[in-house]
């Protein structure tokens, strides 16, 4: 069986690295230097870095200047999400040199260009599939967009090549994954899943490694981290196979 990969995650708004709850602007918590909390995920052993613009996502501005040096700084791999929504704003995430992508909006309201770049950019591509209930939430996770299921099917005959999925309701929260979401999901798609949301403990980790025979690949952990809950070394210890 293979293991779950961790993504930890540096969420930037403004120019610092932040926690939201909820994701709700106006929630944030300051952790400092997001070039210093990805550089010590790094060390920390991480084989991947979540790093999201918030204010791209919000429509608040954009952090470009500041993700792009962050991921160029990077020797691990690094999944960009927030506000990539078009053929400019992708070019500029994938200049990066960035690993991957994650697209939220756009797989709500413009679903022919995701279909687009989809087929043109492969894996290269995953789709963040944020969600209240079974509803998928789009604009920094502020408007609905949709059924998550019926999206899903879309997506699969699209061939999307991965989901990231976010229960919205734990989002920053500290108060577990939403299992039944993560088991749900693997059971409409063949695709991998990034589980992402409410992570508080190396038990919840340990609860989410016993979901990769059904699908998922991977876990995002953020405020986890920084409030100190355990360290990220801990972490890939407990999901060591
Ligand atoms: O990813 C986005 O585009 C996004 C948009 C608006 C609000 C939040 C957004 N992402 C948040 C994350 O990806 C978190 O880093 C991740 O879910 C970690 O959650 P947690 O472990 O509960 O802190």
């Amino acid at each position: 069986m293979s293991k779950l990969e961790l993504l930890p995650a540096v969420d930037v708004r403004d120019g610092q690295a932040v926690r939201l709850v909820h994701g709700e602007s106006g929630s944030e918590t300051s952790y400092g230097s997001p070039l210093e909390a990805a550089l010590a995920w790094q060390s920390a052993g991480a084989e991947w870095l979540h790093l999201v613009d918030l204010d791209a996502a919000f429509g608040t501005g954009d952090n470009r200047a500041l993700i792009s040096e962050v991921t160029r700084a990077m020797d691990i791999k690094v999944e960009l999400s927030g506000g990539i929504r078009d053929d400019a704003s992708l070019a500029a995430a994938l200049a990066t040199g960035c690993t991957r992508v994650n697209l939220g909006t756009a797989a709500l309201e413009t679903p022919e260009w995701v279909a687009k770049v989809i087929a043109e950019f492969g894996d290269k591509i995953a789709v963040g599939l944020d969600v209240r209930g079974t509803t998928l939430r789009g604009r920094g996770w502020t408007r609905d967009g949709g059924d998550l299921y019926e999206t899903l099917e879309r997506l699969n005959k699209e061939g999307c090549a991965r989901y990231v999925v976010t229960d919205i309701a734990k989002d920053g929260t500290l108060q577990g994954p939403n299992l039944e979401l993560l088991r749900n999901v693997c059971a409409a798609t063949d695709r991998p899943v990034v589980a992402s949301g409410g992570v508080s403990s190396l038990d919840d980790l340990r609860a989410i490694a016993e979901l990769v025979p059904l699908g998922v690949e991977g876990s995002i952990v953020g405020k986890a981290l920084y409030a100190k809950a355990f360290t990220l070394e801990e972490a890939l210890e407990a999901v060591a196979q």
